[in-house]
């Protein structure tokens, strides 16, 4: 099966996973895979429990729709993590609901939204951008992504929903998972006082693992 193939099929399978699981509602959320020679997204207004392959939209390197279904509307913020993170290879854009929670608040750090709770979301998912909110599909949010220069692997977009990327789609996968685990333990734990790892720990977890 040739790359392109094996990323399409890998796109249905793991999109199916979220939806199926209920880390996508509706036809909200949306999913991109970098390829030599481009783009695949998920097409918009499309569930990801019912991805069909050979329908996946397919996007030059300049972002240009050149087969498939018409692609999301978050082309702009697909390609701008792309651009700006080399190593990334995916990118998982979703509304999970405790994610989603935590981009509602409005006392949350904005360079740090999500703090190293336990180790794993350290490993996985490091720390995470808050990003103002715009309407969905704004280019601006595009403009925003390449404006942090590579320096964050995950986002949340305020009152919208979290983004995460990967060294593979079932790693930008896993990282959405545990980021939407963690803002559900940081909601349900809000108000009471927290033992967060310290620098120290956070930096140990770094140099031991990187990001996973
Ligand atoms: O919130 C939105 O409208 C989009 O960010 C989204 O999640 C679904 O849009 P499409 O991918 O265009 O269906
Ligand atoms: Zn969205």
């Amino acid at each position: 099966m040739s790359l392109e193939q094996t990323a399409r099929t890998e796109m249905v399978r793991l999109c199916k996973s979220l939806f199926d699981r209920g880390f996508s509602v509706g036809t909200a959320g949306n999913v991109s895979v970098r390829l030599p020679d481009g783009m695949l997204m998920t097409p918009t207004n499309v569930r990801l429990g019912d991805l069909e392959a050979e329908r996946i939209s397919k996007l030059d390197l300049h972002g240009n729709h050149i087969s498939g279904d018409k692609p999301t509307k978050e082309v702009f913020l697909h390609q701008a993590c792309l651009d700006t993170l080399p190593e990334a290879q995916a990118v998982v854009h979703l509304h999970s609901t405790w994610a989603t929670a935590l981009s509602c608040l409005e006392d949350t750090d904005p360079d740090d939204c999500v703090p190293p709770l336990t180790p794993y979301v350290v490993m996985r998912v490091g720390a995470v951008k808050l990003l103002p909110y715009v309407k969905p599909g704004d280019p601006c949010m595009g403009q925003m992504i390449r404006d942090l220069k590579g320096r964050y692997g995950a986002m949340l977009l305020a009152n919208h929903g979290p983004v995460v990327t990967g060294r593979t789609l079932a790693s930008a996968v896993a990282a959405a998972e545990e980021l939407e685990e963690t803002c559900k333990l940081l909601v349900a734990l809000r108000g009471l006082p927290l033992r967060m790892l310290t620098s120290a720990q956070v930096a140990e977890l770094t140099a031991t693992f990187g990001r996973i």
